[in-house]
């Protein structure tokens, strides 16, 4: 593999891509939590022929102390038997030189450098030198914040110590506004990063960059179209009990219908089951667009009273040109036509005020019906 970066020395043959034509899955829980809980995931992933790697977070970077931190080395154990019973190739997070023994010791088959160690050189060059002279594929999340140096940075430092076999994964960066994600795409960051070393499989990390199970299938669409080539993607046998970032897992079953509703190749028109499973995230979209109109709605009405009460103008031009020119900007960062959604929040505009101006009609003729009484 030729990387474009002449400070990259790659492997001929990656471990990490399934080495066929359809995108490398990478699944598992963000968390071990117990055998069990290991097994019944990973017995159900097997079913599934599109995933080749089992994931597990063993220890866990928290942003608070207090927080579940990993289930530590007994989950390497889990992460063994899944390895022995299923034959999947296995990965998980390495943090310091402790985890990366300790993962060797247990035959892990596949490192991975989270975003919140990419960011520090000093971590980096600790795992690359606990690496040297050791053969094992080594994935690389994005820094937490975008930078794309720090990033090619850390892959340099692994390759240094004599790791040729390396991956990239995209896991969203965190910006001043990351909504709706939970850490923002910035499409044109992985856009450069592909560019600059095109040799180096590139893989999303769709459960991160979303933080919620709805945007998950518009994350991966977006990222296969990009030209990633694998998804890592988080999944629980019981999603909604998970000790960590629940509402981002999927189940197996879960993770099938994912699947299958992604156009994995570009140039091919999708299947009547995708078309179906497209119309039903449209379907669930809508609704949650309509439940936000409604609650907006019911905030424009209570600000009416406010207006009623305080004899202000329902108007209010100032904090409307701010709003527009927020809006605005929110809308660019996401690639959405400003067009679009200025004439969206006219109409949003248009229905506030005169729901606002409802409640002025109505509180005035009660007034008078009073008066007269
Ligand atoms: O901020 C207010 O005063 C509102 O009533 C909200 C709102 C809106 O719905 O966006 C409505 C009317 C104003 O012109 C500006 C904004």
């Amino acid at each position: 593999m030729s990387s474009n970066n002449p400070n990259l020395q790659l492997a001929t043959k990656t471990k990490i891509l399934n080495g066929g034509p359809l995108p490398t899955v990478i699944a598992g829980p963000c968390s071990a939590e117990s055998e069990e809980q290991m097994l019944q995931t990973a017995r159900e992933l097997k079913k599934d022929h599109r995933v080749s790697v089992f994931r597990a977070g063993i220890w866990k970077p928290r942003t608070r102390p207090g927080m579940f931190e990993g289930i530590g080395t007994v989950g390497l154990e889990w992460l063994n038997t899944v390895k022995q019973e299923t034959g999947l190739l296995t990965t998980c997070e390495v943090a310091n030189a402790n985890h990366v023994e300790e993962s060797l010791k247990y035959g892990v088959d596949i490192l991975w450098i989270g975003a919140r160690t990419t960011v520090n050189p000093f971590s980096v060059q600790e795992i690359a030198d606990a690496l040297r002279g050791v053969d094992i594929p080594v994935m690389v999340k994005n820094p937490v914040n975008p930078d794309i140096q720090l990033w090619v940075g850390a892959l340099e430092r692994l390759n240094q110590a004599g790791i040729t076999d390396l991956g990239l994964i995209h896991r969203g960066f965190s910006t001043p506004n990351n909504k709706p994600y939970r850490n923002h795409p910035k499409w044109e960051t992985i856009k450069q990063i592909k560019a600059l070393l095109p040799g180096v499989p590139l893989l999303c990390d769709p459960s991160h960059v979303a933080g919620r199970r709805d945007l998950l299938q518009t994350v991966s669409q977006q990222a296969l179209h990009l030209g990633v080539d694998g998804l890592m993607i988080e999944t629980h046998n019981n999603p909604d009990v998970a000790w960590s970032d629940a509402s981002q897992q999927v189940t197996p079953a879960g993770l099938d219908t994912l699947l299958t509703s992604l156009d994995l190749d570009t140039e091919h028109v999708a299947s009547p089951e995708q078309l179906q499973e497209l119309r039903n995230l449209i379907d669930k979209l809508d609704t949650d667009l309509i439940n936000v109109l409604f609650l907006r709605s019911d905030v424009s009405k209570r600000i009416g009273e406010y207006k009623k009460a305080n004899k202000l103008d329902i108007f209010q031009a100032d904090r409307w040109n701010q709003m527009v020119e927020n809006r605005m900007r929110v809308a660019s960062e996401t690639g959405l036509e400003e067009s679009f959604v200025r004439a969206i929040f006219d109409a949003i505009h248009q229905h506030s005020m005169g729901v606002q101006n409802e409640i002025l009609a109505t509180n005035t003729t009660k007034s008078k019906a009073e008066s007269l009484s």
